[in-house]
Formats: structure tokens, sequence, C-alpha cells
């Protein structure tokens, strides 16, 4: 197939660098084909609901579009076996925030969750930025139900196909000043990355620090992603 199973990932660091950092890259996701196929969707009409162009908002700029559903293969099942993977670990960050909501098992019965909000429409998208683009810091919350994880996929080659354009995060920390992460990621790897917020184990217990993500500017070429976001959208 043309996604690395994702119990093959490794969990156990994966793992270990979401507590210790908010963020781990998943190493290869994606071969280059599926990223070669994903890419090509773009100037397509049918595999979407709406197209944003990023400038006219405030956004950045470049531009994106949301998939409609059911998602291209292989991003329905690769959306449904990380949601499984992350469930967990969604759950104790909850309870070491001090948040009551728990997430069921199964990433369908999560979306019937959202449906029961109105949360109907597809949150993944597919994003082209060319040569000066950039998406400024933001956090994709769409509505009262939030998964806290997400996921970005790197479509393009770094170096080859585009060069800048880098993967940054940054964190808030309570009467601190921001602390900024660039994620380096290969084609066709993601990273997981908290959505919102995240918890961090203090001298004095545990506090909740937020997040924004963003991407650097494109210095030159032309750099795809794919986003999964476990909520769908009001
Ligand atoms: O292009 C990227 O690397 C980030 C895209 C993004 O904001 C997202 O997937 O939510
Ligand atoms: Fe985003």
């Amino acid at each position: 197939m043309s996604a690395v199973p994702v119990e093959a990932l490794d969990w156990t660091r994966i793992g270990a660098d979401l507590e210790a950092h908010g963020c781990a890259a998943t190493g290869p996701l994606l071969d280059t084909d599926a990223c070669a196929r994903l890419r090509a969707l773009y100037p397509q009409d049918a595999p979407f609901r709406s197209r944003i162009v990023m400038a006219r908002h405030g956004f950045g700029r470049g531009e994106y579009k949301y998939y409609a559903y059911p998602l291209p293969a292989p991003l329905e099942d690769l959306r449904s076996a990380l949601y499984a993977r992350l469930a967990p670990l969604a759950d104790r960050w909850n309870a070491a925030m001090g948040l009551p909501v728990r997430y069921p098992a199964a990433h369908a019965d999560f979306l019937a969750r959202c449906r029961q909000a109105g949360q109907t429409r597809p949150t993944p998208l597919l994003l082209r930025y060319g040569e000066g683009d950039y998406n400024c810091l933001h956090q994709d919350v769409y509505g009262e139900h939030v998964f806290p994880l997400q996921v970005a996929i790197l479509l393009s080659a770094p170096g080859r196909d585009f060069t800048g354009g880098e993967f940054v995060l940054t964190e808030q920390r309570p009467r601190m000043q921001s602390r900024a992460e660039v994620v380096p990621l290969g084609q066709g790897e993601g990273v997981i990355f908290a959505v919102r917020h995240r918890p961090v184990q203090g001298t004095r217990g545990t506090y909740r620090v937020a997040l924004r993500h963003g991407v650097s500017r494109v210095r030159s070429g032309e750099r795809y992603t794919t986003g999964l976001i476990f909520h769908d959208a009001a």
C-alpha cells in the first residue's frame, strides 16, 4: 500500500516526543507515489468541498482546499487509524489538564459526536504554497468538539521541490515568553502536534500551555502538505 501501516510507526518514540514537546515527527508515512497522487488532486474540483485563498482572510499567503467525503485514499483509513492510536493520549492529556472530555476508541464514534453538535463538514485539507507563501500561526478549532491532536504530512521534497517553508510551532506558557520549535520533515513524513494546548509538568503541578502552528516563508519552489484534523467543522 502507499501508506506505511500506522502500527509500524515507532509509537514509543512518538509518545515520548509528544509528552516532552507537544509534537512528534512520524517518520515515513506516505511513499513518493502517494505524495504525487495527492498533489495531483489539487487542480481538480470533485475531491473537494471548498477552496480558501489565505490572503483574503489574513491567514497568510498561499491556498488550500478542504476535501469532500469520502477522503481520497489512503487518507480515510489513515485518519481513523491515527485517531485510534492517539485517543488514549488525548484522554491522558485532558485528565492532566483537568478537562472532563474523554474520547471514544473508534473515530466513527467521535465523528458521530461532532455530527450531533452540527459539526458535519470534513476538515482534512490539501495545502499549496508557492514562492513567498507562508501560513500564519493559528489553531484549527472548528466548533465545540475538538480532538486535541492533529497531523500534517509533507507531500513535497524539501531542498529539491522547495526551500524555506518550515513547519513551526510556538508554545505560550503562562506568564512566560513564547517558545518556538521548527520540525524538519522529509517528503511523506508527518508531524503530530497539539491543536490548542497541552499539559506540562511543572514543579508546582501540571499547567496548560497554548500552542499555535504555521509555516515559515517558502523561499523557492512549491510546497504541498495535507492535514488530518480529527474533528469535523460546524
Ligand atoms: O502546511 C503545513 O505544514 C501546515 C498546514 C496546517 O496548518 C494544517 O495542516 O493544519
Ligand atoms: Fe493548521
